[in-house]
């Protein structure tokens, strides 16, 4: 049976949802603080951290890093309110498996839970067989250009950075390159350098001998030895400490690996495609990304727009999108209302393409006939986004929390703005920007 971690300070919440979980057979642990969440994190283990964002101290995201630091496998869902869509981005970011909207629909999250716990024991710490293709080609002018460049590399052997704002489909475009290689039967592994906490980092990508470091009680094969001739995918590689780099370049320039605390070396032969969603050669200027290893890894570039810069892709990925939930929830013939057409084409999808499927899957889940209407659209989607159709009032409202959240993220970060561009999912000049417009004292 399942364990599950709930964690609300919303006590009714909480245990209205711990009901809901006991009833479906889950064993369940529900803590209504943040403290009392580090506590049950630290003492025992469970298969999936359910969180709310906002908690008594400290938040949703908080949790996360303390998860992984546990166990890197277990999955992490975090319940956000509407409102807060770029704080369930940062959630992926950080390594969470998915983030639910509030109001929290049951058959939304026991399909959440199920998947997450899915894929941890699926796949406990053994690479990803090459699923049967899942990826859909946009139909704009942008999106068959990088088809025609993922068909192009993936007959060769080049290392490709793929660049992208979170949710923009770059372990999908990963995932393709591999399947158009002669590598497509062998295994593709997909490391989160996001979520590895930089103590362990080496371990997980390297492997470890027994007893190279309290914590190590057994000998552990590293990511690069368990991908075999496959294709390893390191995600937000920007997120590896320097140490760690160095270990990264010496191994691709000499593809050769070692275990934490071994002598003996073995060969890499896989395929490195890596990928970020912040500007590396300006981090690299400032020391913080070797500019070695960016060119190592950079023998070819993938560029992602983020969707509301291309959408003219917004219709085949929602239609498809469509498709793949009515399936999943055995409901069939429905279809978008055309105002809902009209929003998705209007909303700047923060989120990307995560954002459009998860929208998309909900709405499914909650329509009560045939036709996708706008009751089954979050609130925050309803909203026109263009500056000029924004009334003042509202606006301003938009304004201020996008001020409330630079600073918050300022301070989250100490005020390095490199890292809290990153969490924020903007590049460091927009920030700045920001900085200027709002008179943040940064
Ligand atoms: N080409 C595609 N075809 C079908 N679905 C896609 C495609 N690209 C993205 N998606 C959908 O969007 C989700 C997010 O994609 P993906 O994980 O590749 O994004 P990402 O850019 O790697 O995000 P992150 O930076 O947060 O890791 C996928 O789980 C999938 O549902």
């Amino acid at each position: 049976m399942a364990k599950i971690l709930i964690v609300d300070d919303d006590t009714s919440f909480g245990l209205m949802i711990e009901g809901f979980l006991k009833r479906k057979g889950f064993n369940t642990v529900f803590v209504s603080s943040y403290s009392a969440a580090l506590d049950a994190i630290r003492s025992s283990s469970f298969d999936l951290v359910l969180t709310d964002y906002r908690l008594d101290s400290g938040n949703g995201l908080d949790i996360i890093p303390e998860v992984r630091k546990k166990d890197l496998k277990t999955p992490v869902v975090l319940i956000t309110a509407y409102s807060d869509i770029r704080v369930a981005v940062n959630a992926i970011k950080l390594g969470a498996f998915e983030y639910i909207a509030k109001p929290v629909n049951p058959d939304e999250l026991l399909h959440v839970i199920n998947r997450g716990i899915d894929k941890a024991t699926a796949a406990p710490n053994t690479p990803t067989q090459t699923p049967v293709s899942k990826y859909i080609k946009g139909t704009s002018r942008f999106a068959e250009q990088i088809d025609q460049q993922i068909e192009l590399i993936a007959g060769t052997d080049l290392s490709v950075l793929v660049l992208g704002e979170s949710g923009v489909g770059k372990e999908f475009v990963a995932q393709r390159i591999h399947e158009l290689s002669h590598r497509n039967s062998k295994p593709f592994v997909a490391v989160d350098c996001g979520a590895l906490h930089s103590d362990i980092a080496s371990s997980e990508l390297f492997g470890h001998k027994k007893g190279s470091f309290t914590g190590a009680l057994d000998d552990k094969e590293g990511h690069f030895e368990n991908v075999k001739d496959g294709t390893i995918f390191l995600d937000e590689i920007g997120n590896l400490s320097y140490d760690v780099q160095v270990k990264l370049l010496r191994a691709i320039q000499e593809r050769k690996g070692r275990r934490l605390g071994s002598n003996e070396e073995y060969t890499i032969n896989c395929r490195i495609i890596a990928a970020t969603n912040e500007d590396l050669r300006t981090t690299s200027f400032s020391g913080k990304f070797r500019e070695d290893l960016y060119h190592r890894l950079n023998e070819f570039s993938i560029n992602l727009l983020p969707l509301r810069d291309r959408k003219e892709d917004i219709s085949i990925y929602s239609d498809r999108f469509l498709k793949m939930a009515s399936n999943e929830f055995n409901k069939e013939n429905i279809h978008f209302g055309s105002e809902v057409e009209k929003i998705f084409l209007s909303y700047e999808w923060p989120g990307n393409l995560r954002e459009l499927r998860n929208v998309i899957r909900r709405a499914v889940l909650l329509a009560k006939s045939q036709e996708i209407t706008l009751a089954e659209l979050p609130p925050e989607i309803q909203v026109p986004t263009e500056q000029a159709d924004i009334p003042v009032q509202l606006r301003e409202v938009k304004e201020k929390s996008e001020k409330e959240m630079i600073i918050e993220t300022l301070e989250q970060t100490r005020y390095n703005k490199a890292k809290a561009a990153r969490i924020l999912g903007i590049d460091r000049k927009t920030l700045y920007n920001k900085i200027h417009k709002y008179r943040i004292d940064a």
